[in-house]
């Protein structure tokens, strides 16, 4: 039993740190780049924070981390997030990043693994959080360009967890990107994949199926497929579900109407997360904190949700059952 009533011990498991660029950070970076933004300032840029689904939020996010071109950015970055986290209870953070997002507008890949390292690989003593890095292809740009990609990404395995799939879902299924996982896979990299965010079930069966990952990112359209919620609660395939992001993008039309209760009433592992936090007006304990709020879950089950955070993440078995017994 916990001694004090703050943030619950977590993991965070789905979380672009493009994602974390704050506005404050954005006009920073494009002044000591010399980047022109279409935005007066901060507050005119976070006016701009209204969307209509993922992609019109995808438009602005690439637009932003224009500003990000040196490895001091990324550190940055990377420092302000742990910063946050920290307030929020995360213990250990897997955490994404667009490598084809950078690379594409002339920033060596190098430059963003050497800043996010800067940072991430002190952050368990600076900030009691321990942390991994996943490279997510744009699924958007291709299966082609996702291969040339891992092959700029292979000689860094080393500095990888896992690989992951995101950016605009309807119209590029995961089954495109067999032959990368494949060649992921075979690096010995952990695999996980956005699917049943906007698109629909049959996508989550191929991302288990055919790129056979270990999580399923989102996942929640999953709610419509009986037979997929039963494949998932039987193997236990974890969902990394992100409440504020869902509202936010119009994937449900109010928190009070997010199925969650659904998925865990059909035994799914499933665990919460910020996804875009700068973006979605929470990190990821304000997703907890709005879960009881609007969805009215209990103390029990909020920490049934921050217990399979640590069930759900690729640490170490010695570790997961340290961070179980904080709760
Ligand atoms: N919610 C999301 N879905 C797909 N791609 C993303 N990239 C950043 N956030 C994303
Ligand atoms: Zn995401």
């Amino acid at each position: 039993m916990r001694p004090d009533a703050g943030p619950l011990p977590k993991a965070e498991l789905h979380l672009h740190i493009e994602g974390t660029l704050e506005p404050e950070l954005v006009f920073a970076c494009a002044r000591r780049n010399g980047v022109e933004l279409p935005f007066a300032d901060v507050e005119q840029l976070r006016r701009a924070y209204v969307f209509d689904d993922l992609q019109s939020f995808l438009d602005l996010y690439y637009l932003a981390m224009n500003v990000l071109r040196t490895a001091q950015d990324f550190t940055d970055l990377a420092d302000a997030y742990l910063a946050r986290a920290r307030e929020q209870g995360v213990r250990h953070a897997e955490i994404f990043f667009d490598p084809q997002a950078h690379v594409s507008r002339g920033v060596p890949l190098e430059v963003v693994l050497d800043g996010l390292e800067a940072s991430l690989s002190t952050s368990a003593e600076r900030f009691g959080i321990s942390t991994r890095l996943i490279a997510c292809f744009l699924r958007d740009r291709g299966a082609r360009e996702a291969m040339t990609t891992w092959e700029a990404l292979a000689p860094h395995a080393a500095r990888l967890h896992g690989v992951g799939l995101d950016s605009a879902e309807v119209g590029h299924p995961p089954e495109a990107f067999a032959e990368v996982f494949g060649a992921a896979r075979d690096a010995g990299l952990h695999l996980v994949a956005h699917a049943g965010e906007e698109g629909p079930p049959d996508y989550v069966w191929q991302a288990i199926d055919v790129l056979g990952v270990e999580r399923v990112d989102h996942g929640i359209r999953a709610v419509e497929d009986r037979a997929l919620l039963d494949r998932l609660a039987r193997d236990r395939t974890p969902l990394t579900v992100c409440p504020l992001s869902n509202v936010r993008l119009r994937c449900v039309p109010a928190l009070s109407e997010h199925r969650l209760p659904e998925l865990l009433d059909a035994g799914l592992l499933v665990t919460i997360n910020s996804d875009d936090p700068a973006y979605f007006g929470g990190y990821v304990d304000d997703n907890f904190q709005a879960l009881r709020r609007e969805l009215g879950l209990g103390d029990d089950v909020l920490r049934e949700l921050a217990a399979n955070s640590f069930r759900a993440s690729f640490i170490d078995e010695d570790d997961r059952a340290r961070l179980l017994r904080e709760l």
